[in-house]
């Protein structure tokens, strides 16, 4: 940065953007860069001067140049939504799904340089990332727990240092998901009809949310389309099994909570985010529609339960603002962070 006057004139029209890219949907938002560096002074709700949203963005799910193109896409619309241009950005944080590896981090780097000049700051992370910010108004501290269709823990030291528990597909154990539970509330039903488990509500239950007379259709159903998130939709027909006290319904939300417990757990070990004695404070972020609130049976209620017992010291939290803020708010806070310490940490 230059002089004083230079300095003024970007905190009064520079914008952040921060992106949310995930295998449903993309999100983007335009925020002012807020003169200050402590979140606890941000105005509640904080300010979007432009949002955009398109499709998937995952480049495992649509390839590389249609993930390209649909960042693209909904960075152009936000900034243009918010009346400003490409100059006026000063930093860009992409939490985008799929990004794993340094590899992929280089690989959407390299596609956002070529709209931005050199100056502007781009973070490009994992949409967990985005999730845990959204919670903690962009400071990277802590734990965030997503289960949707899909489920992963994630978490930050202060000190910057990651780990992560699931989030590898239903096929390699991801029981706490929304396709983990429905893939098991499937099974049991289907052992009840071949006389392999006991009967159980979930039979007719599922049967009448997908429009089916016997058990015997359900094979045909799953083969006609096998995407996760169609099979994920039957978590709400388990739980009001479990609520109108199905046995099995219930040894499978359990199991769920178990599992989703213990990914969180296995992240704040490794990270000794609980500190020593393990009653030390730190957030833990949870999202995704299978910790909804429900009446009776409550995934995420219970899942906070286990790890309160387990962490006293644990804070969760809901967020109050979608994971494309937090993604911005990271990067407001990191160019803030950088220019108070004069160090560079973008990638
Ligand atoms: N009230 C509810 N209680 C429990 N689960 C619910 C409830 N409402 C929706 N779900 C489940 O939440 C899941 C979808 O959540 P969400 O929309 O957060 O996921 P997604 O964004 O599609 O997936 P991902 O986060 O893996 O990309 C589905 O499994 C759905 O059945």
């Amino acid at each position: 940065m230059g002089s004083e006057s230079e300095e003024r004139c970007s905190a009064e029209e520079g914008v952040i953007l921060g992106v949310d890219g995930g295998t449903t949907s993309t999100v983007c938002v335009c925020l002012p860069l807020f003169p200050f560096s402590d979140h606890r002074q941000l105005p509640d709700p904080v300010p979007i001067l432009g949002r955009a949203a398109a499709g998937c963005s995952n480049h495992n799910s649509v390839g590389e140049n249609a993930a390209r193109e649909t960042l693209e896409q909904v960075i152009k619309e936000a900034l243009s939504k918010a009346g400003k241009n490409l100059s006026a950005v000063l930093a860009i944080c992409l939490g985008v799904s799929g990004v794993n590896h340094p590899s992929d981090q280089d690989r959407v780097l390299n596609w956002i340089r070529t709209i931005f000049p050199g100056n502007v700051q781009i973070y490009v992370q994992n949409d967990a990332v985005a999730a845990l910010a959204s919670g903690t108004m962009g400071k990277l501290h802590g734990c965030v727990l997503i289960a949707g269709t899909g489920c992963i823990a994630y978490g930050f030291t202060e000190d910057g240092k990651e780990a992560r528990a699931a989030g590898a597909g239903p096929v390699l154990g991801d029981w706490g998901s929304g396709y983990g539970i429905a893939s098991r509330a499937l099974t049991a039903v289907m052992k009840a009809h071949d006389g392999r488990g006991p009967g159980t509500m979930l039979t007719n239950c599922i049967l009448q949310s997908l429009g089916l007379s016997s058990s015997d259709e359900i094979i045909g159903w799953t083969y006609a389309d096998s995407s996760w998130a169609r099979i994920a939709a039957l978590v709400p027909v388990v739980v009001s099994c479990a609520e109108a006290g199905d046995k099995i319904a219930d040894e499978i939300l359990n199991n769920a909570v178990q599992e989703l417990s213990l990914s969180v757990k296995a992240v704040v070990q490794r990270l000794h985010l609980a500190g020593e004695d393990g009653n030390g404070s730190f957030p833990v972020v949870m999202v995704g529609g299978v910790l909804e609130a429900n009446k009776r049976w409550d995934i995420g209620n219970e899942v906070t339960n286990l790890i309160l017992k387990a962490y006293p010291g644990a804070c969760p939290i809901r967020p109050k603002v979608e994971p494309a803020v937090g993604a911005a708010l990271f990067a407001w806070s990191t160019i803030m962070r950088e220019k108070e310490t004069g160090r560079n940490d973008h990638r």
